[in-house]
């Protein structure tokens, strides 16, 4: 891929037509606990295989992502955004339509892999090699990587579990690890949700740098402002369905009023 089109744009990530079905075993239908009664009163259940339903999370979902461009993803709690991150991020199959990127996209969500039981400084090391880094690159960038998270501000936790951690300190050590490299697609799951403002501010700087790098960025937010800082571009999902994709301003005027956020 990576051919330029007629406007010297270079497509990174495009979605054709994306539809995402989750399949859900255990359910509650034909057992007979009380959420089973519950689910029969409400009716559901029927005419599905026993103890599995589907939920379609994204439905027919398409786009062109550049180079250079930040991209913010709002909508609704449950309205599809983590779903369609993880769908680009080649975690998970589409049902039907196709997904086509420029490289291997990073996805640095609240659930990313990093160790509870290793200690803050074993995870810098682990996730710089999981993203590719040399250890003679990542001996150059932990003491970076640690300040920026800013970890060990309060005293010395980088050399503790990280299940000792705060969701905002792990929130921000994720964030540092994965910020620390330049990135073709780096996408951001509401990492910056937990941290403080100080934080905040920091994070949003590099990102605004890592798009200058010639990446791009997808940003999961429901704070309005960090979108407002850092996107250019806002895709606005509901109930699964592009609703609209436009630049930042027009699209979250239009969020804000239907919404009232
Ligand atoms: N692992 C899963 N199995 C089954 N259904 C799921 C799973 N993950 C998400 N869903 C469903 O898919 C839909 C979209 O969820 P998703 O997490 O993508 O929304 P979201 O827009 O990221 O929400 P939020 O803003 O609350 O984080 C929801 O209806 C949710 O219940």
């Amino acid at each position: 891929m990576a051919e330029e089109t007629s406007e010297g744009h270079i497509p990174t990530v495009i979605a054709d037509d994306v539809h995402i079905v989750y399949r859900v075993n255990g359910t509650s239908a034909g057992k007979g606990g009380a959420t089973a009664a519950l689910s029969r009163m409400l009716g559901r259940g029927k005419g599905e295989p026993r103890g599995v339903r589907k939920v379609h999370a994204v439905r027919g979902v398409s786009f062109t992502a550049y180079r250079g461009q930040a991209i913010g993803l709002i909508g609704t709690n449950g309205s599809g955004k983590s779903t369609l991150l993880r769908a680009i991020a080649g975690l998970l199959p589409t049902e039907s339509g196709k997904v086509y990127t420029d490289g291997q996209p990073s996805l640095l969500g609240v659930n990313a892999a990093l160790m509870s039981d290793l200690t803050g400084e074993r995870n810098v090391v682990l996730g710089g090699l999981a993203m590719g880094m040399s250890r003679e690159e990542i001996r150059e960038r932990y003491q970076g990587i640690v300040d920026f998270s800013g970890i060990n501000e309060k005293g010395d936790f980088i050399t503790l579990p990280m299940r000792t951690y705060s969701s905002g300190m792990a929130a921000r050590l994720r964030f540092s690890i994965a910020a620390a490299k330049n990135h073709d697609v780096l996408m951001i799951d509401e990492a910056l949700a937990t941290g403080d403002r100080k934080f905040r501010v920091r994070s949003e700087e590099r990102i605004r740098e890592l798009r200058k790098e010639a990446g791009t960025v997808f940003l999961v937010s429901h704070n309005n402002k960090t979108i407002r800082d850092t996107c250019d571009r806002v895709l606005w999902l509901e109930k699964g369905e592009l609703l609209m994709d436009g630049p930042t301003d027009e699209v979250l005027k239009a969020y804000e009023r239907e919404t009232g956020k």
